[in-house]
């Protein structure tokens, strides 16, 4: 038989077994001096090598029933075209002890996991209110009406403005599967910040198991929770499966309609090993099982919104919020002449202090976390760095309350931290200042401006703790906080309702990044944290301070104009011939001296130019650059960025040439990795 280990080598490995054992089965095998599990493959009746020289099965495992074929294929297309071996894409997507030989073997065993979490009694949920389903508006009956109607499979692209209720069409599609018996596979970009959903979800769920029938799954979850949601789901027991993008490889054996919600969210793209995107896998998905797939999104991609300009995807439009509310009015504040106070303008500031007294709620946007981006000398200039990253080192105010105003440095590259110095390393001036602004700044001025506001932080270094950052939002949504500061966490799917004023600082850092995707970045972020103003009152309103506002990210934030926006973005793509008009890859190296990592992007080059010219394709090969940010934690990065107009050829020249970096990297001291369809570059 012929089995995928989880090793970074090409192929499958053989094995024999003294009797027969099902495509999908989990297997212990011996390999080199260790043990491992691995999945049978394939089973080949006539056997590909001499018997006697190949090493048998250790044990069968059969504590579950073979994975199933879609599943097996899934993994196999992700492995195919992301260009990873198959034991590198389907191990890692199982939950960890069941694929760990430790967990099966020894005297702790127990037999097995699947045994183990099956004897221990998973807690009830806590029983949910039921919540009353509002009745559809004529633009969402109509969006569920055709959803409904599809048969098969079909991509719809779900269009809807913030506060549209997209939610309510997503309950209602899911419902009608439910009631057939089908699964539904609910997909959020990540799980901690939408409490709201998961509620809606149980209460709204009927059927004999009632809000039982959910199974929930992230990252964050303790392994034994997460075996268990992921035998809830396979064995058919939960009819909806609520995840974050690992929760595309869990096998579902009724599934009936995946929703991908907020769709152009980056987090649907895992940043290592298999770097897939759980978006486009379960388009893939979808069209492999025959069902619809629906993508939900205010700002969707641009990738999809060509898709679905095209009609290869069925675009459904809700052009209106929901309640009886208008979308938020919108101001660029021009700051170029303004007299700003500690980055206030007077317009933002009087804004505040009117939502103050009406008892409503604002939030203040500033994507920058920590207390400001550099430390920086009066005298000569000097600027903290991290001696490890080619980057600046990020002062933070440490939290807690014994921690009085103590600071420290942090790189937010490799996670580097040491207290300010006291004084400047290269002119011994003591009079180092904090330049720029971050959350906690942020925080700290308004609590200055208005003493008397509940001020609330929401950002990665506030919310660390498990469960705190619900926390906090359940504080917000009591009505026990005035002001809210806050990174991109804060402008991800929340249905606030006495919020009605957004302000936006420093928009303008992302408005000249390198990478080419950052202005649609900028434009969804900005659309998206407007659309928490005046969700449920009236007179929601949004202060944007820029130094450009005749740029045309702001001067379609300003309509709401998204579709005019993705027609200025596409044509601007279509010209100079990027994505979705041409397929990429990048290929990143990473040595000790960029040197190296230059030079062997260099042969890897030469090799893919030959292989391209013998197989005719026409690609376009970008010379090898090194990262914006080279160095990180002492090792220095370059990438290689490959294109073409046609998927099939880049698909067809990446697997030839992937074998052949072993060869391009002899020698060297490199590690390399390859992205497909990348999305920062
Ligand atoms: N038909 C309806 N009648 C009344 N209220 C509704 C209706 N549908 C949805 N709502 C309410 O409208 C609000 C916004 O809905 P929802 O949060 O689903 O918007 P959304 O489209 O997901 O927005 P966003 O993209 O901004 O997250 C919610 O408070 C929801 O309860
Ligand atoms: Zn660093």
């Amino acid at each position: 038989m012929r089995v995928a280990l989880d090793v970074p080598l090409p192929g499958l490995f053989d094995y024999r077994c003294e009797h027969s054992v099902a495509v999908g089965t989990r297997v212990i095998v011996p390999f080199g001096r260790r043990h491992m599990i691995g999945v049978v493959v394939e089973t080949p009746a006539e056997p590909a090598l001499d018997q006697a020289s190949i090493k048998a099965v250790e044990q069968v495992l059969d504590d579950l029933p073979p994975l199933p074929a879609d599943w097996l294929a899934l993994a196999g297309f992700a492995a195919q075209y992301y260009q990873r071996p198959l034991g590198e894409v389907m191990l890692p997507a199982l939950p960890a002890s069941l694929r760990k030989v430790s967990a099966y073997q020894g005297p702790r065993s127990a037999g097995g996991p699947v045994r183990r979490s099956d004897k221990r009694r998973a807690a009830a949920p806590a029983t949910v209110a039921s919540e009353p389903a509002p009745n559809l508006n004529p633009q969402q009956a109509e969006a569920v009406r055709a959803i409904a109607a599809i048969q098969g499979h079909r991509t719809v692209l779900l269009h809807g403005v913030t506060g549209s209720g997209k939610t309510e069409v997503y309950l209602h599609a899911a419902q009608s599967v439910l009631e057939r018996g089908g699964q539904v596979l609910f997909l959020v970009p990540e799980i901690n910040l939408t409490p709201q959903l998961e509620q809606s979800l149980r209460s709204r769920l009927g059927g004999p198991e009632g809000p039982a029938a959910l199974a929930v799954l992230h990252s964050g979850l303790a392994e034994g929770e997460r075996l268990r949601a992921w035998l809830h789901a396979q064995r058919g027991q939960a009819q909806v499966l609520l995840g974050t993008r690992l929760s595309i490889f869990t096998p579902l054996p009724r599934l009936g309609l995946i929703i991908v919600d907020e769709e152009h969210d980056a987090s649907y793209k895992q940043q290592d090993g298999l770097r897939y995107s759980a978006r486009d896998l379960a388009v893939w998905l979808g069209r492999d099982r025959g069902i619809p797939v629906v993508l939900g999104s205010a700002t969707p991609s641009l990738e999809s919104w060509y898709h679905a300009e095209r009609g290869h995807y069925l675009k459904l439009s809700l052009a209106q919020r929901a309640r009886e509310v208008e979308l938020p009015k919108i101001r660029l504040v021009d700051t170029r002449r303004l007299a700003l106070q500690q980055g206030f303008s007077p317009q933002l500031l009087d804004a505040l202090g009117a939502r103050l007294e009406h008892g409503e709620q604002s939030l203040i946007f500033i994507n920058r976390r920590g207390y400001a981006p550099v430390l920086s000398c009066s005298s000569c200039g000097w600027i903290s760095q991290c001696p490890r990253c080619s980057a600046y080192t990020v002062l933070h105010r440490a939290s807690g309350r014994m921690a009085g105003h103590r600071q420290r440095l942090h790189c937010h590259h490799c996670g580097y931290q040491a207290p300010p110095p006291a004084a400047c390393p290269d002119c011994g001036d003591q009079d180092l200042r904090p330049m720029g602004r971050g959350t906690q700044r942020v925080e700290e001025h308004l609590a200055e401006f208005f003493p008397q506001a509940r001020i609330a932080r929401i950002d990665a270094d506030s919310t660390r703790r498990k469960g705190s950052a619900a926390e906090l939002f359940a504080q917000v949504h009591a009505g026990q906080i005035d002001i809210l500061v806050g990174t991109q966490m804060v402008a991800k799917g929340h249905d606030f309702t006495n919020l009605g004023l957004v302000g936006v600082l420093n928009a303008d850092a992302m408005l000249f990044a390198h990478d080419f995707r950052a202005p649609e970045r900028l434009f969804a972020q900005l659309m998206q944290v407007a659309g928490r103003a005046g969700r449920h009152v009236r007179g929601g309103e949004v202060i944007v301070q820029t130094d450009y506002p005749e740029q045309p990210v702001y001067q379609a934030l300003l309509r709401h104009n998204y579709a005019g926006f993705a027609q200025y973005s596409l044509a601007e793509r279509e010209s100079i011939g990027l994505p979705p008009y041409a397929y990429q890859a990048l290929l990143t190296a990473e040595a000790r001296e960029l040197a190296v990592a230059l030079e062997f992007l260099g042969r890897a080059r030469k090799v893919l130019q030959d292989l391209a010219a013998d197989c005719g394709a026409s690609l376009a090969l970008y010379d090898p650059i090194p990262l914006r940010v080279v160095r990180v934690a002492n090792i220095e990065r370059a990438q290689l960025l490959v294109e073409s107009r046609h998927r099939p050829s880049l698909q067809a020249c990446l697997a030839l040439w992937m074998p052949r970096l072993p060869e391009a990297a002899e020698g060297m001291r490199v590690r390399y990795q390859l992205e497909v369809d990348p999305l920062e570059i």
